[in-house]
């Protein structure tokens, strides 16, 4: 099969047939339905804890479907659903053509803009992220949903000021202020929904312990129209927009809430 992608002949509902797992039950994204999700107060006694670390010359780069910051600082986290301490190995974003999609977590059936994967692996049980990639308590995501607002994200700003710099694929350069990725997070970490999915692009690995937060961070039209002028090859080449795939099927899996 040639690469996979989001086109109409490598797109999402062609992954099975290189990656069956894709039909798998703990695949993800899913639909968050809050009225389904259990409210367990385990995840409240356990508060999840942050501890980020300023990135000195964060390297930002285009690999072809996404942007990605490759993190090297140890900032992990623990807590939460998760045991053990987990260490942040990347992040990188979804996004949509139009302002109407581009995510893929939804919320009651509603896409956002975009969606900030920052990706995180288990340390105490795996000495590398290529180790955890695929065990099943290998790898812990947070998903950040992206609304419009006419305000700029500061946080983002360091990163859409030089997407520009990144525009084609394997381009990649270094953020040259310290950057610490806690800026990314949004004011109220403590009401997420968590459940056990997959990587959402192949290998589609069923490996992640996922925490999408209920507080959006908010970007500006701007913003987005600098992560929608990336592209995804050379010079000529078509943007990246709609790098999301779309939600699965919940099944038998249990959604559970850190807050009422
Ligand atoms: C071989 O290892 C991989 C492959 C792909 C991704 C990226 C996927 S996973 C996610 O949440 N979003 C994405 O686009 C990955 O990330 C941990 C790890
Ligand atoms: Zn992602």
């Amino acid at each position: 099969m040639a690469t996979w992608g989001y086109g109409n002949d490598n797109g999402p509902a062609t992954w099975v047939k290189s990656f069956p797992v894709a039909a798998g039950t703990r695949q993800s994204p899913i639909d968050i339905v809050p009225t389904a999700a259990k409210c367990d107060t385990k995840l409240t006694e356990n508060p999840l804890t942050v501890n980020y670390s300023p990135e000195p010359a964060m390297e930002l780069c285009n690999p072809g479907l996404s942007v990605k910051a490759n993190i090297k600082s140890k900032s992990v986290i623990k807590g939460g659903p998760l045991e053990g301490e987990y260490k942040l190995e990347q992040f990188h974003l979804h996004w949509g053509s139009a302002d109407k999609q581009g995510s893929e977590h939804t919320l009651n059936g509603k896409m956002f803009p975009a969606e900030l994967h920052l990706v995180h692996y288990n340390a105490t049980k795996y000495s590398s992220f290529g180790e955890a990639v695929d065990k099943p308590d290998g790898l812990a995501v947070f998903g950040i949903f992206l609304k419009i607002s006419d305000k700029p994200h500061q946080g983002l700003k360091s990163l859409t000021d030089v997407l520009s710099e990144v525009q084609y694929k394997d381009k990649s350069i270094n953020i040259k202020q310290e950057y610490n990725p806690v800026c990314l997070l949004p004011d109220n970490i403590n009401k997420y929904w968590t459940y056990l999915g997959s990587l959402t692009t192949p290998p589609l690995c069923e490996s992640v312990t996922w925490i999408v937060f209920e507080e959006p961070i908010e970007v500006s039209e701007d913003q987005m129209k600098a992560f929608r002028a990336l592209c995804c090859g050379e010079c000529g080449s078509a943007p990246i927009v709609d790098n999301y795939r779309p939600p699965l099927p919940l099944g038998n899996r249990q959604l559970r809430a850190s807050f009422q």
